[in-house]
């Protein structure tokens, strides 16, 4: 499967996890009237994209996490000043374990659930910085 329908596929569920996260995506100042359309705008297939990119960072970088830091705590402002709630990225972080779940099947070991487990934990640990002081 193609990665950016993998991400639909994990998004659509994100919404059905989470329907607050939907008022949260908006852009030029216009909501979206359903998790459909939101998941066919180019600028949300973007946002996907971005997720992946961090992601895709950390693992590069997954010896040396601490490099990411000041990058990650930023990012974690950002989304505070959005409206996003910390307890938020878990339900990312439920998707991509049910998406890798879904697309690896019986590969999706008990070790590699844990190790991606740890890999997001640490990520939003970095973000979550960008909450502190609430
Ligand atoms: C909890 C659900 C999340 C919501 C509601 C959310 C929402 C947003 C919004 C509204 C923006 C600004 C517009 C845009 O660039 O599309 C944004 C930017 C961004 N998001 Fe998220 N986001 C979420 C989770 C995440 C996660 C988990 C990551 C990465 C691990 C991430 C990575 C990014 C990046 C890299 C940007 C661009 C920041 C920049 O412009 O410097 N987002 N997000």
């Amino acid at each position: 499967m193609h990665k950016l329908t993998i991400c639909k596929v994990l998004n659509a569920q994100l919404f059905d996890l989470e329907p607050d996260l939907l008022p949260l995506f908006q852009y030029n100042c216009r909501q979206f009237s359903s998790p459909e359309e939101c998941l066919s705008s180019p600028e949300f297939l973007d946002h996907i994209r971005k997720v992946m990119l961090v992601i895709d960072t950390a693992v590069t970088n997954v010896e040396d996490l601490s490099s990411l830091e000041d990058y990650l705590t930023g990012l974690g402002r950002k989304h505070r000043a959005v409206g996003v709630k910390l307890s938020s990225l878990s339900t990312v972080g439920e998707s991509l374990l049910y998406m890798l779940e879904k697309c690896l099947g019986p590969a999706f070991t008990p070790a590699t659930r844990a190790a991606w487990s740890q890999l997001y934990g640490a990520i939003v640990q970095a973000m979550s910085r960008g909450w502190d002081g609430e």
